[in-house]
Parts: structure tokens; sequence; C-alpha cells
């Protein structure tokens, strides 16, 4: 058996009597070399196994804009729960990016979802890589849980929702601030589908919140929180938030969608309330 590791830590930090990592890894879904983040709670060194929360990043974000700006680190030691932040896209020089650079495409914008077109599906396996590359790594190579809660910001509100709701036996809990919830209906969304999906909206359904959700009815079962600040400048022009909870009252689906007067789409507003998701989450971990 090789028991040899695939990971290279790249950089530790204490941090609230534990330790704020970097690490790259090769991965085989996305064809290319990819670095995360992790934040290990004190508690690794006196418990079997950690409860693990994934928290996925929106556009033009790395893995470290969570470690650096959202202060989640203290409730996190606190509470005993291993952080784990994927970046946001397949990463290289040989990864297709958009032809004009644009922030909502391509690199720091995977989407969470498998490509299916050219030339996008040779690296974009988003889905596969947090869904089961990664938790396999994390499995191997920490002391973990097996069934984690999993969190996001914006495209990674989504990412965190749809996967969440495509594997209710997967995930605890699952929590979002100012998620796109209906990206088959808004321009972030539809523009990344079709490039990623192509024209077939069928297949836009399998990554849209308020379609999953729907679908999965009466069979909903997992708990969901969900922020959103009301001076935040995509709230209406990319949807966010909303149609999600009109889909949950019309369904009866008992999740908390909380909207905050004031607040707008930055890491200001995650670092305000991160707090409470962490509590939220520790809940059902
Ligand atoms: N850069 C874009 C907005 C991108 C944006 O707001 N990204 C959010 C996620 S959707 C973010 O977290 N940005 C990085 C940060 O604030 O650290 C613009 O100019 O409109």
């Amino acid at each position: 058996m090789n028991n040899a590791t695939e990971l290279a830590e790249l950089s530790a930090n204490k941090c609230f009597g534990g330790w704020q990592k970097r690490y790259s890894h090769r991965s085989k879904v996305l064809n290319c070399e990819m670095h995360f983040s992790v934040f290990i709670p004190p508690a690794a060194e006196k418990v079997a196994k950690l409860p693990v929360l994934y928290w996925l990043s929106g556009l033009t974000c790395t893995d470290e804009n969570f470690s650096t700006k959202a202060g989640a680190q203290r409730i996190a030691a606190e509470l005993g729960i291993m952080l784990i932040m994927p970046d946001t896209s397949p990463r290289g020089e040989h990864v297709t990016d958009a032809a004009d650079g644009a922030y909502d495409l391509g690199l720091g914008a995977g989407f969470y979802l498998n490509a299916t077109q050219t030339p996008w599906q040779e690296h974009y396996q988003m889905y596969d890589y947090i869904v089961e590359e990664l938790p396999a790594l994390i499995q191997k190579e920490f002391k973990v849980k097996e069934k984690a809660a999993i969190a996001g910001h914006s495209m990674g509100g989504h990412g965190a929702l749809t996967i969440a709701l495509s594997n209710m036996k997967r995930y605890c809990s699952v929590s979002a601030f100012a998620p796109i919830v209906n990206p088959m209906e808004c321009q972030w969304g539809q523009k990344a589908f079709t490039h990623y999906l192509g024209d077939n909206k069928a297949e836009w359904q399998a990554y849209d919140s308020c379609a999953l959700m729907r679908q999965q009815g009466e069979f909903l079962h997992i708990p969901m929180l969900v922020d959103q600040g009301l001076d935040d400048n995509f709230y209406h022009t990319q949807k966010l938030s909303k149609p999600l909870e009109e889909v949950a009252l019309d369904i009866n689906y008992q999740a908390e969608f909380r909207y905050h007067p004031g607040y707008d789409h930055s890491y200001y507003f995650i670092a305000s309330f991160i707090e409470d998701h962490l509590r939220f989450h520790a809940k059902y971990l």
C-alpha cells in the first residue's frame, strides 16, 4: 500500500491554537495542479475524527479570500470544526480562460459544475472535484468525519446549495451568503452555463438550486440557512437568495432566509455573520 502523501504543504501559520495551512496537489479530475487552504482546529489533537465544513468562494476568488477575510478561525477553533477552502476553478497557463479576460467566466469562475462543452470540459470539472476527489483526499490525509457541512458565497453559495441538494446523504447541513440561486434566469448563470453546458436548458437544471429544490419536494430534509445583504448591488440584478425562498415557501420547506439592511456583497458582510453559520452547522455535524 502506498502511504505517501499526495499533498505538498505551502504554508503553515499557528492560528487560535490551531493551524491555518495551504497545500498544493495534482488533481486528476481537473487535470491540473490545485491549491487549497485548511484550518485545523486545536481539537485535532484530542478527538478521533474532526467535523468538517467545506467553504466555496465566489467569482474572482481563490482559496485564500475566505481564510484571510472572513475571520472564521476563532469560532471554528472554539467549535472544533475543520475548514476546507478549495479554489474556485481549475488553474494554470494551459487552462482555458475567458477570451476577453472577463471575471465571470473561466479562471476564478468554475461555477462548481462539470463542463460538457469544448474547450471547457478538459479542465472545468469542479463538481466532481468538490464532491468526489477533494473529500477523498481529505479523508486520506486527515482524521475527519465522513459527512460534512457545506457553505459558500455568491457563486460559491450556488455551489454549496446545488451540491447539498443533489447529495443530501453526504452533507449534514448547508448555508450560503448571497447565493446565486436561479442561474438559469440571471446573467451570470446564463453566460457561464451557455459556455460550459451548451444551449440545452434541460441540462442546466442539475445546477440550479430553485429547480433542484422543486425536484426534491417532499424528500428535502437538509437543514439550510441563507443570509442576504439588502444593499448588495447584485441582489436584484443576479436574483440572489429570494427566488429560492419563494420555492421553499411554495413547497413548505422550513429553510431559514435572513435579510440584512445595509449589508453589501463583500466579505465584510460574511465576516459579520459567519459565526452564526458555524454555530448553525455545529448543531448537525
Ligand atoms: N469583480 C467583480 C465582482 C466580483 C465579486 O464581487 N466577487 C465576490 C464573489 S461574487 C468576491 O468575493 N470577491 C472577492 C473578495 O471580495 O475578496 C466586479 O467588479 O463586479
